[in-house]
């Protein structure tokens, strides 16, 4: 782990310049100041404040309930506790069903957060969003693949690009975001031979969660990768460490010192 305490923060150049020299791109989540501040010292290259946080912090079983407020407060959060890594906010559900109603989201979260992008969820039909974000000097990320916001309508969390019609539909939608301007593109669940493929296509760096290891950087849940967490992650995030067990050792250690040693059973 390297410390850099004079480093400017990156930009989406920085990003793209990244991609041409070869190098991966390391993303992950982050909800709160502390976690931000640890992945920034550690040289995460873009954190991201998911809308997961519906899951991950508030305990929701979707992400749908999740509000631009609730964005804006972690995002804040995660802004201030950065100062190298590139921030990247998610427009929740219901924020950016068309270009005029995510321009007002976003300009909200820019405003109200200082980070330096947002996140969109969608298909082709997503594209005009990204380029009404664009158009107005915005940074925008597209997420394609599994989309969480459409849980319901698509039934489930599972793998997408197995057909060919299917995987015809999101190398449009890839092609379709990178046209309209976006930055950078998730690649959510996908095959991961198309995800691979999809990363040949396009000039713009693939960020890969669960679609195999040739995309051009990755994304986890941070709780994911440290093994924080009440219930079991997806199945395409292999912790590397166990934190719930640590936590769970220190409080009981606690309990146990607080309490002090067990009173003797009375004398009869
Ligand atoms: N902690 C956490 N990690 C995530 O990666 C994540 C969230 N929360 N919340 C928002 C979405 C939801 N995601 C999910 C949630 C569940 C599965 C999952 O259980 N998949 C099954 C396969 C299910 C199927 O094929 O029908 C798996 O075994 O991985 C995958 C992605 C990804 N995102
Ligand atoms: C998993 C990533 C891509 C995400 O959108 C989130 O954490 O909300
Ligand atoms: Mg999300």
């Amino acid at each position: 782990m390297s410390f850099r305490p004079e480093t400017r923060r990156l930009t989406i150049r920085d990003i793209h310049a990244l991609r041409e020299r070869g190098e991966n791109i390391a993303m992950l989540t982050a909800y709160d100041h502390v976690t931000a501040g640890l992945l920034d010292q550690s040289g995460i290259d873009i954190l991201l404040v998911g809308d997961s946080l519906g899951n991950v912090v508030l305990g929701h079983e979707t992400t749908l309930p999740v509000t631009l407020a609730d964005m804006i407060r972690h995002a804040g959060a995660v802004q201030r506790g950065s100062s190298r890594a590139l921030v990247v906010c998610d427009l929740p559900f219901g924020t950016a069903t068309d270009p005029e109603t995510a321009l007002h989201s976003a300009i909200a979260v820019l405003q109200e957060t200082g980070c330096q992008a947002v996140k969109i969820e969608g298909g082709a039909w997503a594209a005009p969003i990204t380029a009404r974000l664009v158009q107005q000097g915005i940074a925008v990320m597209a997420h394609i693949g599994l989309t969480p916001q459409a849980v319901h309508q698509l039934g489930g969390y599972y793998r997408h690009g197995k057909s060919d019609a299917e995987a015809r539909q999101l190398i449009e939608a890839a092609q379709a975001h990178q046209e309209a301007g976006a930055f950078a593109i998730v690649l959510e669940f996908i095959v991961p031979e198309l995800a691979a493929e999809i990363s040949r296509l396009l000039d713009i760096p693939t960020i890969g969660i669960g679609s195999g290891p040739d995309c051009t950087g990755q994304v986890l849940v941070i709780n994911d990768l440290i093994g924080l967490g009440i219930c079991p992650p997806p199945s395409f995030a292999k912790p590397k460490a166990d934190v719930a067990s640590i936590v769970r050792e220190a409080v009981a250690a606690y309990i146990a010192e607080v309490k002090g040693p067990a009173e003797e059973p009375p004398l009869v």
